[in-house]
């Protein structure tokens, strides 16, 4: 079921790589001019923009676009008790993993009276989106919220894509899950309209102001993922977390059900998805052929995720031995990368290139979806090469503090000139000289 290409003659280079391993032909770059108008729609004419492409393409005109705040209450209270429970637990998981990411302020003693200070401040106003097209993420408002707060993040507002069979409002457990987390505004917007309603702010029907964040974070399809891409330098952005993608690097050991099941719950979420099966072991790659052929009619998404498994994005890749495998994940830098072989912690800890890396038997994706603990906002498309998950860190700036007593700036004076010389710029070192001259 999965194309096979086969590297066990050799392993190419990696830029032959980068070019031959699968990814989507209809990537974030593709999209680009699509969104550009819909951006400029929404910079020029705000809310009136935003509602009619919501009707365009969620097939919605919503009456107003933020949502009120007892629509918030009501969500929560009228949430099933299974899914409120199991809400918390994720909540409280990820609240103590990154808890403990929070950074601490250092000053460091350079030389005697000349002290660096590096300050982490939090971004203002965030805009957090949480996806609701084919399928809806409660999950993900919290992997966005739990950071954000954790990082002190004053201002937040989700935004998520407006429901039809909800009246136009995003889906209940949306706003439950940011009910339960304490935030109070969420805007009934998706696309590339939110995020460039978020980048720009704007004003609703009624009156309400969506004030312009200074970062959106996020996962999203290919026009969420492209709109951050347009906007970044406007507003800050989390790393491109599109289309979902799972690597998973096996050898013989791997239980070809449970490699079979991890591919399928990936592809489930978007035709554009990927699913990378990297195998030292042809045995278990027919094994998994036979396993998705019996899995996937079994699945309720079948259409999508034999999309996703039969798309270019997807594949298997036969691989002489786990240093070759090795080669290969990290040439790939997949958003998520499981490691299902012999040894696998050892296998794990040689791999550079990933959002995150779910090790051995017991760690599938789905576990780190929705209650590892750890965040699901993950690079994709090559991004792990560059750029990390969602995370404390995201949230803040280090800002470094400058103090220098008179008698530290002397002592240095010299050398400042040196360099500003050097580089033909001496009004800097005149800045310098001009507090000594008198
Ligand atoms: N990388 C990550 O961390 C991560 C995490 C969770 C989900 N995801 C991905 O998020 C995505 C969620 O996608 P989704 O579609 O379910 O929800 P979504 O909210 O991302 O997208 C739905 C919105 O897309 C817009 N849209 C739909 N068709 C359009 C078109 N032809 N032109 C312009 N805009 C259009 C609509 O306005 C709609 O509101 C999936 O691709 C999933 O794999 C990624
Ligand atoms: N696998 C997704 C990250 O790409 C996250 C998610 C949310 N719900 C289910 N899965
Ligand atoms: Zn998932």
């Amino acid at each position: 079921m999965l194309t096979r290409t086969d590297l066990r003659g050799r392993v190419p280079s990696t830029t032959e790589l980068r070019a031959t391993l699968p990814r989507a032909e209809m990537d974030v770059e593709h999209v680009l001019h699509r969104v550009r108008p819909v951006i400029e729609a929404v910079r020029d004419r705000g809310a009136e923009a935003v509602r009619e492409y919501t009707e365009q393409f969620d097939g919605v005109r919503p009456e107003q676009v933020r949502v009120p705040a007892e629509q918030l209450r009501e969500a929560l209270d009228e949430l099933d008790p299974q899914v409120r429970s199991a809400l918390e637990e994720s909540i409280a998981r990820a609240r103590k993993v990154h808890a403990d990411q929070r950074r601490t302020d250092s000053t460091t003693q350079v030389v005697p009276g000349g002290t660096v200070t590096e300050r982490w401040v939090p971004v203002a106003r965030v805009g957090l989106y949480a996806p609701g097209g084919l399928a809806v993420y409660p999950s993900s408002v919290v992997m966005n919220v739990v950071p954000a707060q954790a990082a002190g993040v004053e201002s937040l507002v989700v935004c998520s894509p407006p429901q039809a069979e909800f009246g136009g409002l995003p889906h209940p457990t949306i706003l439950a899950a940011a009910q339960l987390l304490g935030v109070e505004e969420v805007w009934a917007v998706g696309g590339a309209q939110a995020v460039a309603l978020l980048a720009y702010g704007g004003t609703d029907t009624d009156g309400a102001e969506l004030a312009p964040a200074d970062m959106v974070t996020g996962p999203g399809n290919v026009y969420v993922t492209a709109a951050k891409r347009h906007l970044r330098s406007l507003i800050g952005i989390d790393s491109e977390a599109g289309p979902t993608e799972i690597a998973i690097l096996a050898d013989d050991t791997a239980d070809a059900a449970h490699v079979a099941a991890d591919l399928i719950s990936q592809a489930e979420h978007d035709t554009l998805a990927a699913s990378v099966l990297v195998t030292t072991s042809p045995e278990l790659a027919d094994a998994v052929d036979a396993e998705l052929e019996r899995q996937v009619a079994r699945t309720k998404h079948t259409e999508r995720i034999s999309t996703a498994l039969t798309g270019v994005q997807s594949g298997c890749i036969l691989v002489a031995d786990l240093d070759d495998g090795v080669r290969v994940v990290d040439a790939y830098a997949a958003e998520h990368l499981e490691i299902q072989t012999a040894e696998a912690d050892a296998v794990a800890a040689r791999v550079r290139n990933a959002g995150a890396i779910f090790v051995g038997p017991y760690a599938p994706v789905s576990l780190g979806d929705y209650c590892a603990g750890s965040n699901h906002v993950l690079p994709t498309g090559g991004c792990a090469r560059h750029s990390s998950g969602l995370s404390v860190q995201s949230f803040l700036r280090g800002i470094h503090v400058i103090s220098y007593t008179e008698q530290a700036l002397r002592d240095v004076a010299d050398q400042v000139v040196a360099l500003a010389d050097a580089e033909d710029l001496p009004a800097h070192g005149q800045a310098v000289t001009a507090r000594f001259d008198r």
